[in-house]
């Protein structure tokens, strides 16, 4: 069980309080300069992972401090008892094992009295050999063709995982095989998708952890109506569709053998499930080698988070981080940026991830919370973010928190494409720190030969405050490991903050009111009749559709 601490009554938190009336107004430019050391003080590496901190307003004393509050919010003891399989989703009474999935040293991980390792190797052993059948080409659809494109269908954990993992290891892809994802009920997403594939060498992966959720199983039920239509014998359903659960009588109600079913399990969240089952698609789009190369990175971590003290401790760092501008500075959003477009999915991944789990307002001890919470998180890769919302994080009212990410070796070295790519990265990150100063503004302007008369009004918009906090994680090379790693370690530091928090990181109850008053309204859609059972305005709006069909 989780140790209950409303972290503000700790004595850290008031230390930290008190130190934020001192830091509030530090420069950065400030301590860089009094302090020639400091990218060396405030930066690590984990294997071709290098993570620079050293852009944020902290001080040794700073991240002291806050080490003090992870301390006194029991984060050591949290850690452990996650590894060790306690049951600390606690409203679902499930313990949170994402970590052996991909536990690679293989030793015992114990839940209620069983090692849950051979079962996990059971399944993997079994994604390896479906997988290595479907790219070799040795698994063949009704007609004895081999399968050219898979379709994972699933929404959330089940979608967001594998589509952010199979484009940003695009570069390693299978070349007889494309990937497709169907996650939104909207008729559109799936009508679009199969609307250039061939039911002969089309394979349908049905993800869903509980094989109950509505979109899921609307998709996979027009998926299958698609299949049917042209192969016809409900028989030839088992060559070309199958389950990713843990729900076995729903997976065999559907209509799938329950031999072509990978099975997950309740101790798996599902916005922790790529490296279960659910990850099927990613080892059959780059290979089961390099999909254990992934697990074998985020295994690296693990084994970083788990045995590393917290001042050394890299999500450690970076959740307390986190905390210091979310709940001293009052910053509401974080923004992950990577400088890579094969990336273009991570900060989705992590909308998920970070706002499903630290999204929650009510703590360990059934209480509303009196402090902030999970922040909000946004991105979009680099250098296209420059160009649509940096505006706002140099020179808006917002503080914003952002995570540059970037590749040294991109994996396409087109003349001087990449260069440029690294320069902006590492341009927006000084800028942000260093800003520009009236002075510089008019010596430019006077450089420029413009005379002060000419220019006095332009001057205050030209001004940048600077001071605007970034971690940069330059990553030798995105590679299965490294993304592993990359993803273990966000996922470890948004655990952290939740433990500090006081909040339970691993229910979703948030996702369950709209969902309801979805299935009372659905047949209300269903006839001409006026309805009058809601709000005026959602009356006033589904009368309109009505009107409007
Ligand atoms: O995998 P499944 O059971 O179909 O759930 C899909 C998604 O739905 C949720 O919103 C929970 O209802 C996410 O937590 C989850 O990843």
């Amino acid at each position: 069980m989780l140790k209950t601490q409303n972290p503000t009554k700790t004595a850290a938190w008031a230390d930290l309080d008190a130190h934020f009336q001192d830091m509030k107004s530090a420069q950065m430019k400030d301590l860089f300069a009094k302090d020639p050391e400091r990218f060396k003080k405030f930066s690590t590496k984990f294997e071709d992972i290098l993570l620079d901190y050293s852009k944020n307003i902290i001080t040794e004393d700073t991240l002291a401090k806050l080490t003090q509050l992870a301390k006194e919010t029991g984060v050591e003891d949290a850690i452990q008892s996650m590894f060790a399989g306690e049951k600390i989703n606690q409203t679902e009474g499930r313990s949170v094992l994402h970590i052996a999935l991909r536990n690679q040293s293989n030793t015992p991980i114990m839940v209620d009295g069983a090692d849950v390792m051979p079962a996990v190797n059971e399944v993997l052993a079994k994604v390896e050999t479906f997988s290595n059948r479907v790219s070799s080409g040795a698994w063949k659809g009704y007609t004895g063709k081999s399968i050219t494109d898979i379709v994972n269908i699933g929404i959330g954990g089940s979608d967001l995982g594998p589509l952010m993992v199979t484009e940003a290891l695009k570069a390693y892809k299978k070349d007889n095989l494309n990937v497709h994802f169907i996650s939104n009920v909207d008729g559109t997403h799936v009508a679009e998708v199969l609307k250039p594939l061939n039911p002969e060498t089309t394979l349908f992966l049905v993800a869903s952890k509980t094989f109950t959720t509505q979109e899921t199983m609307t998709n996979a039920n027009s998926a299958k109506d698609w299949f049917l239509k042209v192969a016809q014998e409900e028989g030839h359903v088992a060559k070309h569709f199958v389950a990713l659960s843990t729900n076995a009588k729903g997976v065999a109600a559907f209509g799938i053998d329950t031999d072509n079913m990978f099975e997950f399990w309740d101790w798996v969240g599902g916005r922790y499930s790529l490296w279960s089952a659910i990850g099927l698609s990613i080892a059959c789009a780059i290979g089961y080698d390099n999909y254990k190369a992934l697990l074998e990175g985020a295994h690296a971590m693990d084994q970083h988070f788990a045995t590393t003290d917290l001042e050394n401790n890299i999500p450690v760092i970076l959740a307390l981080i986190g905390i210091w501008y979310n709940n001293f500075f009052g910053a509401e959003s974080e923004a992950i940026l990577p400088y890579d477009q094969y990336m273009h999915r991570f900060a989705a991944y992590f909308q998920q991830g970070n706002m499903e789990s630290n999204g929650k307002c009510v703590d360990r001890a059934g209480k509303p919370v009196d402090y902030q919470t999970g922040p909000i998180i946004w991105g979009e890769p680099g250098t296209n973010g420059q160009h649509a919302f940096y505006q706002l994080i140099h020179q808006g009212t917002k503080m914003i928190p952002c995570d540059f990410i970037a590749p040294a070796i991109s994996h396409n070295q087109i003349s001087d494409h990449h260069p440029k790519l690294l320069a902006n990265f590492f341009a927006q990150t000084e800028a942000l720190m260093t800003g520009k100063t009236e002075e510089q503004v008019r010596a430019e302007f006077a450089t420029a030969g413009k005379s002060a008369e000419e220019v006095e009004d332009l001057v205050p918009f030209k001004i940048f405050e600077g001071n605007r906090p970034t971690n940069s994680i330059l990553a030798k090379q995105i590679t299965p490991r490294t993304l592993g790693a990359l993803i273990a370690m966000y996922e470890h530091k948004i655990f952290v903050q939740g433990v500090i928090w006081n909040i339970f990181s691993f229910d979703q109850w948030g996702v369950e009111l709209g969902k309801q008053l979805a299935n009372q309204i659905l047949p209300e859609l269903n006839n001409d009749e006026e309805v009058a059972s809601h709000d005026s305005s959602t009356n006033g709006l589904i009368n309109a559709y009505k009107a409007m069909r």
